[in-house]
């Protein structure tokens, strides 16, 4: 049974896919995907090369904008048979809902939000916000949507979407080159390309499993392994250094930030 309402899906790169592949599984009504290229799409659903192909009796409950942020001005003006409508779901990396209103109208029902790509496991974090015009239906709507493929937060206030896009929306990419530089440190060490990629892999997916289903702090976690004047804690006594880990984290989280702000407009 369809339990998610018809989206109109504006890119299908690795944000887009992610999301899409997260709601199918979760029973997507018939939706359109628009998307240049062929894209591995189960019935009902329909890949559309541009949004002139859709047909004008389709009513999309929610438009998802997952273009890169530099390719979504000259798409907008496009949606408007179906934006007015229907709430619209920004994932650009950046852009802030003036921007946004600027392109869609300030008239028009928008949710700025940051997924990541874990989506796809429905194992997501999305941090969200709308503009004034989102009404109660649409928030519930929205919130079921994103829910589908993960966690949600409601942000309180939108400056907190460059430091929630830092941690939640780019950190897939601290964890996978966490277990990029185990695997290259292991093998630096001696050990072979397998083992070393077996080891590095099998333990960020085993911490990050256990994680998810205890109930402890990561920081009980953590110290359950480091056994006092043992073998772990050499290592995490390198690590926590406020000039190790502490200073670089810091550092990565405000530049990705600083980053997301440059690219609100
Ligand atoms: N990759 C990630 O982990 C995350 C990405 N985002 C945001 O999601 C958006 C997409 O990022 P990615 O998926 O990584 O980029 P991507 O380049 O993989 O995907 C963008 C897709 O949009 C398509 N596209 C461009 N113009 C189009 C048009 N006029 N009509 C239809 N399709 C069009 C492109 O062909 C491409 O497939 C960005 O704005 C990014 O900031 C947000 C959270 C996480
Ligand atoms: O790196 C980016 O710009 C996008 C936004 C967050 C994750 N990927």
């Amino acid at each position: 049974m369809s339990n998610i309402p018809p989206i109109l899906l504006i890119g299908c790169g690795h944000m887009g896919k992610a999301m899409l592949k997260g709601w199918i599984q979760k029973g997507l009504s018939p939706s359109f995907i628009v998307h240049r290229h062929e894209i591995e799409l189960p019935a009902p659903h329909k890949r559309v090369n541009s949004v002139h192909d859709i047909p004008q009796d389709f009513k999309p409950a929610a438009i998802i904008l997952a273009t890169k942020p530099h390719q979504a001005q000259e798409i907008i003006p496009d949606l408007a048979p179906w934006s007015k409508n229907a709430v619209n779901i920004s994932v650009l990396g950046g852009r802030n809902l003036t921007w946004l209103e600027q392109q869609f109208g300030s008239d028009t029902a928008i949710v700025r939000a940051m997924p990541n790509t874990p989506s796809e496991l429905g194992l997501g974090m999305t941090s969200a916000i709308g503009n004034p015009i989102v009404n109660s239906h649409q928030k519930e709507l929205t919130d079921a949507l994103l829910r589908a493929i993960g966690e949600v937060a409601w942000l309180q206030s939108e400056q907190d979407m460059d430091v929630a896009t830092a941690i939640a929306g780019s950190g897939p990419a601290y964890i996978f080159l966490l277990a990029e530089l185990l695997q290259k440190v292991g093998e630096e060490k001696g050990l072979s390309k397998e083992l070393a990629k077996l080891l590095a892999r099998q333990t960020v997916v085993g911490s990050a499993a256990l994680l998810s289903r205890s109930k402890e702090e990561s920081e009980d976690l953590r110290k359950a392994v480091a056994t006092p004047n043992g073998i772990t804690e050499r290592a995490v006594n390198v690590l926590i250094d406020r000039k190790a880990w502490p200073d670089a984290l810091s550092k990565a989280i405000q530049a990705a930030a600083d980053r997301s702000k440059e690219m609100a407009s």
